[in-house]
């Protein structure tokens, strides 16, 4: 095991979704996937794999914010050798024309993180998707019948943070769709260590219009990028 994943070599797949919320890998598991086991609870940060159409994958919480998907992504890398990594998250929306329950894929970031001006001294890194899983990604939306955004995201260091709306209008303005808290990470580990990574997002809330869904909703129904993830995953 890793310092935070209790599974031996070869229990996680080389293809893996990455929900922050563990609740939701579990969902995932349980509705998505074939020949389940669960080979991490430690922490409760549920980690599980099985099969897809017939191809092997795996599903790990990874908890909220840079630092807490860091950890699981950096493990997942070094210890486990996954290759491909999708996020599959929750984001607030930026842009009127963005609405709750849309799906965006993250071609890149901005963030207020501190992680890469440290490792860069100071240079903007530009985090950036996989360019093969965002087209697998958005053909299976596509093929689905969904209008899916891509678009630049912002990885956020705070959930609630003071003058919000201030820096939303800027950020907005320059065409970030949408507010969330890992992809940053997860894209710039990736690039690092020369692997595929990709968000799919889920918009859960509006930040202009004050929209929501439910906590349940957050948890369990947000099965279009699900399966968006799935396919693209299996494609890789
Ligand atoms: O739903 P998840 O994947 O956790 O993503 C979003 O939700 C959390 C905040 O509520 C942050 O982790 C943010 O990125
Ligand atoms: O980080 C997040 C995630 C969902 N919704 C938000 O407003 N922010």
């Amino acid at each position: 095991m890793s310092v935070h994943i209790g599974a031996k070599k070869g229990d996680i797949a080389d293809k893996i979704l990455l929900p922050g919320d563990p609740l939701r890998a579990k969902h995932i598991a349980e509705n998505f996937l074939e020949n389940v086991y669960c080979y991490n609870e430690v922490r409760g940060m549920y980690g599980y794999t099985g099969t897809y159409k017939g191809k092997k994958v795996s599903v790990q919480g990874t908890g909220m914010g840079v630092p807490s998907i860091s950890i699981y992504v950096n493990e997942l890398i070094q210890e486990y050798d996954v290759q491909t990594l999708i996020r599959v998250g929750t984001c607030g929306a930026l842009q009127k024309d963005v609405r709750v329950r849309d799906v965006i894929l993250a071609s890149t970031s901005t963030t207020d993180s501190q992680m890469n001006r440290m490792v860069f001294g100071g240079i903007d890194f530009a985090p950036a998707a996989d360019f093969e899983l965002l087209k697998h990604a958005y053909e299976a939306g596509n093929e689905k019948g969904l209008k899916l955004r891509v678009g630049n995201v912002f990885t956020s260091d705070s959930f609630y943070r003071d003058n919000a709306m201030e820096l939303f209008e800027l950020l907005a303005k320059y065409n970030v769709l949408a507010v969330e808290m890992e992809t940053t990470a997860l894209y710039t580990l990736a690039a690092k260590f020369n692997r595929k990574a990709l968000s799919v997002l889920t918009v859960s809330d509006h930040v202009i219009t004050g929209e929501e869904t439910t906590a349940q909703e957050r948890q369990t129904t947000f099965n279009d990028m699900i399966e968006i993830a799935l396919e693209a995953a299996i494609q890789s």
